[in-house]
């Protein structure tokens, strides 16, 4: 069995046989090991029953004409069959279940690839491939269940083949000979006729999935929709999409259609071509008629077996148009193959530094003092968009000390929101590095000698440590706030606690037992976090909180903590923006960056949050277009649209002081 990448090359049969290794190492995990065993005893438990089944067909077949013999075989006959009947069932129970089992594992194998290093965001800021999320749902559904019936129907060929040769062989060996010409032949035909049903399949799947994309992002955003009039647009979007996956399967049944008459005319011809070869010897008087009946129902079931290819090659071209788009899909994913997400040879270099030695100790051994102000710099930092490589922001250094709050400011499409997406590490193509300064969580201002590992009473010599291993921001005190917050699916409560707390924000399944049934799908909770993170915010923290950011009337609006509801719909913008300082009040990371996130606010609001932030000692980094914003900051970057004809720096840095308010308010 094959494997193939290439959708140019992938021909039937040739690419579904290409890559046979892949899928199957598929199925082993060090870490699944134990539900290993489990799915290998499935594996052997129907190939077993389909042992049994073909040992109860080949009784059939070998009933002589002696009368005792007849009866004798008779009850084997029914015998094996009553027994049979339960196995019929359980094969395709064990099947099902190891498919799902199978199906399980690779779900959550491929999607922590799919959220790990942001790759969701690159492959669909880049486009780099269509509908991942169809590649998760569908095509592995379908891999996996079809990679299982496929390997036992082979299988089942295979023993089929060695019961039923001896028998053929048996009876008139030229017979064999034609036999195997037939379904060679019969096999290279329907290669031939069904060769463009891979590619065809291939892009159903893509067509498909744009079309129900397209009819869920009616679903997201059915309010801009809805205030537009947008309707008779997207019904001609919709319209389009579906045409054209209409318009692929309809090639694909044209094309299913010539195979199916080469498959039938093969198929009937079965019935009547051992017979035909047969006979002669029987109006010789060589043989009785009995071999005949004998001769045909081997013959059958043999090229049944040979013929395979022909039989399936419909399914098979499917599957193997399933296996391109995995094969593609995971080559995105896969660490080794990076220079999808990034080509740039030159990179922005962004670290996180644990500034340890920011402690002295005085002789008296009793007071600690904190030296290390640094939360941030940025050195000679250019900065370019990821596919154009447009030039957005040139040489950049800056260095943020704690409380130093900065604005960036410049007109729009300058590169304000790309340079936080260079601090979040979302970009990178361009030159430079950044380095944040962060400390252990709980970050305490006064440690005592019982603190972590980090808080390591040092010598004058500071050392910044740079961290490793995968790395959650939010662990390391850094933060986003963008300007249009993300509510998650779920409780009110889960609102406040994401992302910090991902434990909580799971939803309760549906009565089921969550670590029984799903073995493959528990997560280690620990797994990429540094394990840093605040306590638990309580019910009444909570409720504190909505307080806080002046929303603690949604609580009897909506009941309580615990209600769940469309959150982006039922609260207004301004509203979704609060909710997202209280995520940041609760989460107290040292260093936040604000994307317009108070655009929505009134003045008020605006200022009372950034009263609330700066009270709770976090230093941030605003970007934003209103003047009043600047009497809460601490100097104001300012970045104009680049020159290109020009090499000079497009930015300036400036303290904010009395008069700079001044004036900017009296513009
Ligand atoms: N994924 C992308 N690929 C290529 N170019 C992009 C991408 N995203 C944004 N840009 C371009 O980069 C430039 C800077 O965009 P950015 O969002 O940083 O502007 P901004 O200064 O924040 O603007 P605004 O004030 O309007 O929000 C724009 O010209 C934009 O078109």
């Amino acid at each position: 069995m094959v494997m193939v990448m290439d959708k140019e090359k992938c021909q039937g049969l040739t690419s579904y046989l290409e890559d046979s290794g892949k899928w199957l190492h598929l199925i082993g995990s060090r870490r699944t090991r134990s539900q290993l065993d489990c799915n290998w005893l499935l594996f052997l438990l129907s190939l077993w029953v389909l042992l049994v089944l073909v040992l109860v067909s080949v009784s059939s077949v070998a009933i002589s004409k002696d009368q005792e013999q007849f009866t004798k075989q008779l009850l084997y006959y029914l015998g094996a069959f009553a027994g049979g009947i339960p196995f019929f069932v359980l094969r395709d129970y064990a099947r099902e279940i190891l498919s799902l089992r199978w199906r399980s594992w690779m779900t959550k194998f491929y999607m922590e690839r799919y959220l790990k290093n942001q790759t969701f965001y690159k492959i669909q800021s880049q486009s780099i491939i269509d509908n991942p999320d169809q590649r998760i749902v569908d095509d592995l559904s379908s891999f996996t269940g079809t990679a299982l019936s496929f390997s036992l129907t082979l299988f089942n060929a295979a023993v089929d083949l060695i019961s039923f040769s001896n028998i053929l062989y048996g009876i008139y060996p030229p017979l064999f000979v034609v036999l195997l010409v037939y379904s060679i032949g019969g096999t290279a035909i329907s290669v031939f006729l069904g060769r463009e049903l891979v590619t065809l399949n291939f892009f159903q799947e893509k067509k498909e999935a744009d079309f129900r994309y397209g009819l869920v992002r009616v679903r997201e955003n059915a309010e801009s929709i809805a205030f537009y009039g947008g309707e008779e647009n997207e019904i001609q979007l919709l319209l389009q999409r579906f045409k054209s996956a209409f318009e692929n399967l309809t090639r694909l049944l044209i094309s299913s259609r010539n195979l199916d008459f080469f498959t039938s005319g093969y198929r009937y011809l079965i019935q009547i071509l051992p017979a035909a070869v047969v006979a002669p010897m029987y109006f010789s008087g060589k043989i009785e008629f009995g071999v005949i009946n004998q001769s045909v129902s081997a013959f059958n079931h043999i090229l049944g077996d040979f013929s395979l290819i022909v039989y399936q090659f419909q399914a098979i071209s499917a599957f193997s148009a399933v296996i391109d788009r995995l094969g593609e899909f995971d080559d995105v994913l896969d660490s080794s193959s990076s220079k999808y997400l990034s080509s740039s040879v030159e990179e922005i270099s962004l670290t996180y530094c644990n500034e340890r030695s920011s402690l002295l100790l005085e002789s008296n051994g009793s007071i600690i003092m904190d030296r290390c102000q640094k939360v941030l710099d940025v050195e000679n930092l250019t900065l370019q968009t990821p596919t154009s490589k447009a030039t957005l922001i040139r040489d950049l250094s800056l260095v943020i000390n704690k409380k130093d709050h900065l604005l960036v400011t410049g007109p729009s499409g300058s590169g304000k929101t790309s340079l936080l997406r260079a601090l979040a590490g979302l970009w990178n193509t361009g030159k430079g590095k950044i380095t944040f300064y962060v400390n252990e969580r709980n970050d305490p201002q006064v440690p005592t000698s019982s603190e972590g590992p980090a808080l390591k009473v040092n010598t004058a010599d500071d050392t910044a440590e740079e961290l490793e291993g995968p790395i959650n921001r939010n662990d390391r005190g850094i933060f986003f706030l963008p300007q249009r917050p993300y509510m998650v699916l779920g409780t009110l409560r889960q609102q406040l606690l994401y992302p910090t707390w991902a434990d909580d924000v799971i939803p309760t399944s549906d009565g089921g037992d969550p670590a029984g049934s799903v073995p493959f799908l528990m997560r280690n909770s620990s797994s990429g976090t540094s394990g840093g993170k605040p306590i638990k915010p309580t019910t009444d923290d909570l409720i504190q909180v909505l307080e806080n950011v002046r929303l603690g009337y949604i609580l009897s609006r909506f009941g309580s903590l615990d209600s769940t509801n469309e959150w982006s719909s039922v609260l207004s913008l301004g509203e979704q923006q609060r909710l997202a300082f209280a995520r940041l009040l609760l989460s107290k990371p040292k260093v936040v960056l604000l994307d317009e996130s108070t655009s929505a606010l009134d003045e008020a609001n605006e200022e009372h949050l950034y009263r609330q932030i700066e009270a709770a000692g976090i230093t941030y980094i605003s970007i934003g277009h209103r003047r009043t914003l600047f009497g809460h900051h601490k100097r104001n970057l300012h970045i104009t649209t680049v020159d290109p004809s020009s090499n000079e720096r497009n930015w300036h840095i400036e303290p904010i002081n009395r008069d700079s308010m001044y004036n900017v308010l009296n513009r």
